[in-house]
């Protein structure tokens, strides 16, 4: 998010077409700097205002999409409304709009000319990332790919639409064919696949009713009962905890499927290649997770110096009688904290890392602005190494790509000092797992924090689940009722734009 805010705010940007009103969101949309100004516009108790202000926009103002108005941002920009409802009527497969069989060409966004789509290549962050001189991601824990600035619009039309299939059938990996069927009625909402509402993996019951205030939700078993009504209705599926699975041929089977959007930034689960040949976008939820995902980092960090976890299962112990004045833990304070990936999330530690006077080094694909280090007091590390060699405590906050799939083995452990702790709040392949268990078994580094492993959980009789110096948390970064609920909410804002065609707040591109 951090890149995607520094890549975004040189791009000033207008837009203006209102078509298929509804309902409104309204989406402030600036291009310059401005004083950072909190904002009471939260009016009612279930809006959940986003933690920033729109990624064009650098005044760090509260929002809230869902609510009819940005906050009292300031930045002088352009309203944009986004509608509450997919377009009624032809079939749009995810390629883009569809006309019904017969009628006249549409044009591709009807009343208004698209803006030209922003060259990817000139963005300050893939020039960046193509001089890079490591392997750090962008800074995203777990996500596999960058994410759009919000200033992209003009979005490429897909290949499906220019080349469908002449058989009129879906084919692998060639997308969807021109359905001349009705995909809404009019007056209904668009439909979105979801697992299911409730029970072990399914959608939390009050986020289902969010999203049914703009959607028709459709389980997953409804889908099977009902496939061949279904497929052609739904246009979108929200994605909870990694579920469903999108595959193949799943993605065969939904021919006008627009739109698949991730709760949560990681998106290592998705095959956005394959995605992306079906014409069907991927959004994610960089704003919703920075926050919850900073806080578990360190309270991870905290409680693996001060021994949190030994120290309450002593206190709790029935057979403890007394407690031993010669179990120390060590202090965060002052210490010197390596974070490897700086981006939203690295950045929001190292904002929190800074109240406890910690001395701040960091390692990322690209070096952040002056502006951004001093606020911070960060150090930039062009080469990893130098990081591991003189942090107390390494903070993994990379996202998991080929480059960063085991980052960490054992050349990195073995540059580590030997009281050097390990902390992991990017996805669980980012270390080399094996190599790990042995540093802690040979006290190659004094401790492991990891909120993710893989797999997910581990097997019961894992070695990792053996060692005193090892905490293990179940993948909650961004567990909290404030974060699902926001993850939920800019999920619904990525699923409204895309299926009206509008910019969409937070795509994420295949490689
Ligand atoms: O990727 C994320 O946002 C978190 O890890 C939750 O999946």
């Amino acid at each position: 998010m951090g890149n995607t805010e520094l890549r975004s705010r040189k791009i000033p940007f207008t837009f203006s077409a209102m078509l298929y009103r509804t309902s409104s969101i309204f989406m402030h949309v600036g291009s310059q700097s401005c004083p950072k100004r909190m904002t009471t516009t939260r009016s009612s108790s279930d809006r959940m205002a986003w933690s920033t202000c729109h990624p064009l926009c650098k005044c760090g103002s509260m929002y809230d999409i869902l609510a009819a108005g940005w906050g009292a941002c300031g930045t002088t920009g352009t309203p944009m409304q986004l509608t509450a409802r997919a377009l009624p009527g032809p079939s749009r497969g995810a390629g883009g709009h569809r006309a019904p069989a017969g009628s006249p060409p549409r044009p591709a966004h009807p009343g208004a000319a698209r803006p030209q789509r922003t060259p990817r290549a000139s963005s300050p962050q893939r020039r960046g990332a193509a001089a890079a001189p490591a392997r750090a991601g962008s800074g995203r824990a777990g996500t596999g790919t960058r994410i759009s600035g919000r200033a992209r619009v003009g979005l490429a039309r897909s290949r499906r639409e220019e080349s469908p299939p002449p058989d009129g059938r879906a084919r692998a990996g060639q997308g969807h064919p021109r359905l001349p069927s009705q995909v809404m009625a009019e007056g209904e909402l668009p439909s979105v696949l979801i697992l299911d509402i409730g029970g072990t993996h399914g959608v939390l019951e009050d986020l289902a009713a969010l999203l049914k205030k703009h959607f028709h939700l459709i389980t997953m078993k409804e889908f099977l009962g009902n496939k061949e009504e279904m497929r052609k209705k739904i246009q979108s599926i929200f994605v909870f905890e990694c579920r469903p699975t999108i595959d193949r041929e799943l993605l065969e089977s939904l021919p006008n499927l627009k739109v698949i959007a991730n709760s949560g930034v990681g998106v290592d689960h998705l095959d956005l290649k394959m995605i992306s040949s079906f014409g069907v976008k991927v959004t994610n939820t960089p704003h919703a997770v920075a926050d919850p995902t900073a806080d578990i980092g360190m309270a991870l960090m905290l409680a693996s110096a001060r021994r949190l976890v030994e120290g309450c299962h002593i206190a709790l112990s029935p057979d403890t009688k007394y407690f031993a004045v010669d179990w120390l833990g060590v202090e965060v304070t002052r210490a010197t904290l390596g974070i490897i990936g700086m981006g939203s999330i690295g950045y929001k530690v190292a904002q929190r890392a800074r109240a406890f006077n910690m001395r701040i080094l960091y390692h990322n694909r690209n070096r952040r602005r002056k502006e951004d280090e001093e606020a911070v007091g960060a150090h930039y590390c062009a080469k990893m190494e130098d990081l591991l060699q003189q942090s107390d405590f390494v903070m993994l906050v990379v996202n998991l790509t080929p480059e960063t799939h085991k980052l960490i083995g054992k050349k990195e452990l073995g540059l580590m000092k030997p009281t050097a702790t390990l902390i992991n709040i990017s996805r669980g392949a980012v270390i080399d797992q094996d190599a790990l268990v042995e540093a802690l078994q040979n006290k190659v580094i004094r401790a492991a924090a990891l909120d993710v492993t893989y797999p997910e959980p581990l097997p019961r009789d894992h070695p990792l689940l053996n060692l005193s110096n090892v905490i293990i948390t179940p993948h909650i970064g961004t567990a909290t009722v404030q974060a699902i609920r926001m993850m939920a909410e800019e999920a619904i804002a990525n699923m409204l734009a895309a299926l009206n065609d509008q910019p969409i707040p937070s795509e994420v591109f295949p490689k």
